[in-house]
């Protein structure tokens, strides 16, 4: 089998449990990563060399804990051989540690790379499997990898089950990334174990309509779909600000507003007739409170993760 000897694979951001999906649910945007994986040329015993380029990249590690080169490495583990030594450049379109699945684009870039330098061994189902362990929950790495929004579950045999959840063309994700980070794991710390009959049928059924909300467009049932009560009446202590955003964004148009993924970035989604009207109102009132946003209405990308060989 020929090898290739460059492999660059583009991966888009994305956004997680879109309220009442958590860990289940999540859609890729257009915001992307590029990692560029070379053989490395070396006469030392060093196994990798990573640049980073672009927004926040002097926070990228480049060293072989670098989340990208582990995802390379994991690759050739399953495999059962040794990573080659290589080089990985690495530009940067996705704010990190933002709610918008940054560590999904570096374990889909990384396994997706390795399994093309290595001459495709792998199905892209069996990537798939790799990327959710690695990533410990389906809802980011799984619309990187294939694009569009996606619900993920598991099968009785433990598998994981992806349907494709249509995406209404005049529902608008218009993303507010502030000016601060919080890490997945502190977001993650704050929730509780357990959760009451209540909560749980509430959010069973707020999912349900939810989906069907997306896919027909229907505003009243977005409306109501975006409550949820498993992660994010817990999380937006977190986040200054939250209410008062959310208020002006739904009193500007928009469906509802709710925390993309872990936060702290939040997610409004609108018709494209208000989207201006939502975007300056989520940016007047976060810099009113203290943060300074930057916020864009996205198109959902229906691609995913892109490879290209030289
Ligand atoms: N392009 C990248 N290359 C290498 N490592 C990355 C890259 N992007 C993110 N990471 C790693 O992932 C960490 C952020 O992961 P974290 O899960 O906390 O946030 P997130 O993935 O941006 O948010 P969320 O999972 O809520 O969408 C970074 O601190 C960094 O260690
Ligand atoms: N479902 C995950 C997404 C962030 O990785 C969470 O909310 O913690």
């Amino acid at each position: 089998m020929s090898l290739s000897s460059t492999v660059t694979v583009t991966v888009p951001a994305t956004t997680a449990n879109i309220g009442p999906g958590f860990d289940c649910l999540g859609a890729a945007l257009t915001i992307y990563n590029q990692f560029q994986f070379a053989q490395l040329r070396t006469n030392t015993e060093q196994q990798v060399d990573i640049t980073v380029e672009g927004l926040e990249a002097d926070r990228v590690n480049r060293d072989e804990s670098n989340l990208a080169y582990q995802a390379f490495v994991k690759l050739y583990e399953h495999l059962g051989q040794t990573p080659p030594p290589v080089e990985i450049n690495i530009q940067l379109g996705v704010p990190l540690a933002r709610g918008l699945g940054s560590s999904a684009t570096a374990i889909v870039g990384g396994l997706v790379g390795a399994n093309a330098f290595a001459g495709s061994p792998l199905s892209a189902a069996e990537v798939m499997q790799l990327a959710i362990a690695m990533e410990g929950h389906p809802d980011n790495v799984v619309p990187a990898l294939v694009g569009g929004c996606r619900l993920a579950a598991t099968t009785s045999e433990g598998k994981w089950e992806i349907c494709e959840i249509p995406w209404h063309s005049d529902i608008v994700p218009v993303v507010a990334i502030p000016n601060f980070e919080l890490s997945t794991a502190e977001a993650r710390r704050v929730l509780p174990s357990d959760y009451s009959r209540a909560d749980a049928i509430f959010n069973t059924a707020h999912l349900g309509l939810l989906v069907r909300a997306l896919e027909t467009g229907n505003g009243k049932w977005l409306r109501a779909a975006l409550q949820d009560r498993i992660h994010q009446p817990y999380r937006q202590t977190l986040i200054p600000g939250y209410n008062a955003v959310q208020d002006t964004a739904i009193a500007a148009g928009a469906y509802g507003l709710v925390i993309s993924g872990a936060g702290p970035t939040l997610l409004a989604l609108t018709s494209s007739q208000e989207a201006a009207n939502v975007e300056a109102a989520i940016a007047n009132t976060w810099i009113e409170q203290g943060v300074t946003p930057l916020v864009k209405a996205l198109k959902i990308d229906s691609t995913g993760a892109t490879t290209k060989e030289a």
